[in-house]
């Protein structure tokens, strides 16, 4: 049994869900299929998830709200009647999104889950009907029923392992079951949904309760290139990844896939495959634990920006018995969490998302840690970027850093940090945002140019 996820791109129009049907159709043993909501159909379009989150924004700030549900139904109706569906369908979306609208907006989080939410269910409603009415046997399932369980708020969401018994039963259906990505429900029915892009991550739940022989994450690329595309020019294609490899690449930058799709996947060995719904033919990107031995130490180069620097220096730090601890506990009450730590014997920086920082917040963290921890000089740092470089080859091959350091030297870009060691897959460079194009290209020439030059 294969489980299929297929992407916003996949679901946008009603010509690609006629692709999406004939990707099913032509392989029996794809049996669970989850959806995410209509995406863009061209560069400038707005995924329908966007427009959930405006549509609820209003609602919040008491705004009119009426333009953009209609916006909505169009591209619901305009999916419809190219699908020839009946207009029942519409209505019932239509009813459904009204409720959600006039649902309890006591909080506002749970408000804005409750509609972002509604798009992955539509498409999951349309999806299933258009099956049935090309002559597979399709169901929509819902995920309360088949018992996506997650955790309470504000906690970070995420799967109760206990669900997986039950979401195993899902192997047993008849037919072939059409799941919405994205949310599921907590132990006392309030719905929630994963952070966004999340429609991967329930894929890959589904596909591991069901120890699925495979997960096909149906996308609008042939593969995962060594780096982004719409950054690097033809960047060469990854044919065989490890999980290990994906999630670093995805963590920082890989759209193509969530980065927390990933341990779900690992833990029940289920391999991944990226694939093209636009060329379902191409081979697309195996993901597995283990992958060939190859000449080449990186895999693939990826960057991300929306990172903040806390650098912390106070002399003697090293001989301060619970100074990291206190730091951490600091941003702990403030509820920011910490992507890296590098440090030295007098200093500490804490690499944080930036999004996290409320206005006026990284002031008062300034103050708190001057006074609470009598640290000599406190500052925050904005606008980094962090570029990595991911390859299981890299552990065993040495000089990367000198090669990498020096190929981001000649872009006249300055390190600003460097975590090496603390994976064993990953190299990462923390530099300023506006450099960030510039180095990444650099260091996709140093690595993979020799690649275009042999073939
Ligand atoms: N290294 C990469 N390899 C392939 N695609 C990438 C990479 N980095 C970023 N992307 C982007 O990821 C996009 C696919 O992800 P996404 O837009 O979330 O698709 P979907 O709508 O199918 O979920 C691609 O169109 C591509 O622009
Ligand atoms: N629709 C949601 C969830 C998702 O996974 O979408 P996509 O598969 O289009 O990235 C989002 O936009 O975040």
């Amino acid at each position: 049994m294969k489980v299929c996820k297929f992407g916003g791109t996949s679901l946008a129009s009603a010509q690609q869900i006629k692709k999406v049907a004939n990707i099913i159709t032509a392989d029996t043993s794809r049996r669970i299929v989850v959806v995410s909501a209509p995406g863009k159909r061209f560069d400038t379009d707005i995924k329908i998830t966007d427009h959930l989150i405006s549509l609820a924004d209003a609602a919040l700030s008491g705004n009119d709200t009426s333009s953009g549900f209609r916006q909505i139904m169009e591209r619901y109706e305009e999916i419809i009647s190219g699908l020839g569906l009946e207009s029942s369908l519409l209505n019932d979306i239509e009813e459904d999104l009204y409720n959600r609208l006039h649902s309890s907006r006591k909080d506002a989080g749970l408000f804005t889950d409750t509609l972002k939410a509604s798009g992955e269910d539509a498409s999951a409603k349309l999806v299933a009907a258009y099956l049935t009415a090309t002559g597979l046997s399709a169901q929509y399932c819902n995920p309360k029923d088949a018992g996506l369980l997650l955790n309470d708020p504000p906690a970070y969401p995420q799967l109760l392992p206990e669900a997986y018994g039950r979401l195993a039963a899902l192997k047993d259906n008849e037919a072939i079951c059409v799941f919405p990505g994205f949310f599921g429900f907590t132990a006392s029915g309030v719905l929630r949904t994963f952070n966004r892009g999340g429609s991967d991550i329930t894929g890959a739940i589904l596909a591991a309760a069901v120890k699925a022989e495979l997960y096909e994450n149906f996308t609008d690329v042939d593969s995962v290139f060594a780096a982004n595309p719409r950054v690097v020019d033809q960047p060469v294609s990854i044919s065989h990844m490890t999980y290990r490899e994906m999630r670093e690449l995805s963590y920082a930058g890989f759209a193509v896939l969530h980065d927390e799709a990933l341990m779900p996947a690992f833990r029940a060995a289920v391999p991944v495959c990226i694939k093209n719904t636009n060329n379902p033919e191409a081979p697309g990107t195996m993901i597995t634990a283990e992958r060939d031995f190859s000449e080449q130490p990186v895999t693939g180069i990826s960057a991300d920006s929306g990172f903040s620097t806390l650098y912390v220096s106070k002399y003697l730090m090293n001989r301060e018995i619970g100074f990291g601890r206190k730091l951490l506990q600091i941003l702990e009450e403030e509820q920011i969490s910490y992507e890296h730590a590098p440090s030295g014997i007098d200093d500490l920086s804490v690499i944080i998302r930036s999004h996290q920082l409320k206005p006026g917040q990284d002031a008062r963290i300034v103050e708190r840690v001057k006074t609470e921890l009598a640290a000599d000089d406190v500052h925050f740092r904005h606008d980094f970027s962090m570029v990595v470089l991911v390859g299981e080859g890299m552990r065993h091959t040495t000089g990367l850093t000198a090669r990498a350091a020096a190929a981001i030297a000649r872009t006249g870009a300055n390190i600003e940090m460097i975590n090496q060691g603390s994976s064993e897959v990953s190299l990462v460079f923390g530099i300023l945002k506006h450099d960030e194009t510039r180095v990444l290209r650099e260091l996709y020439q140093e690595f993979f140019a020799p690649v275009y030059a042999e073939l």
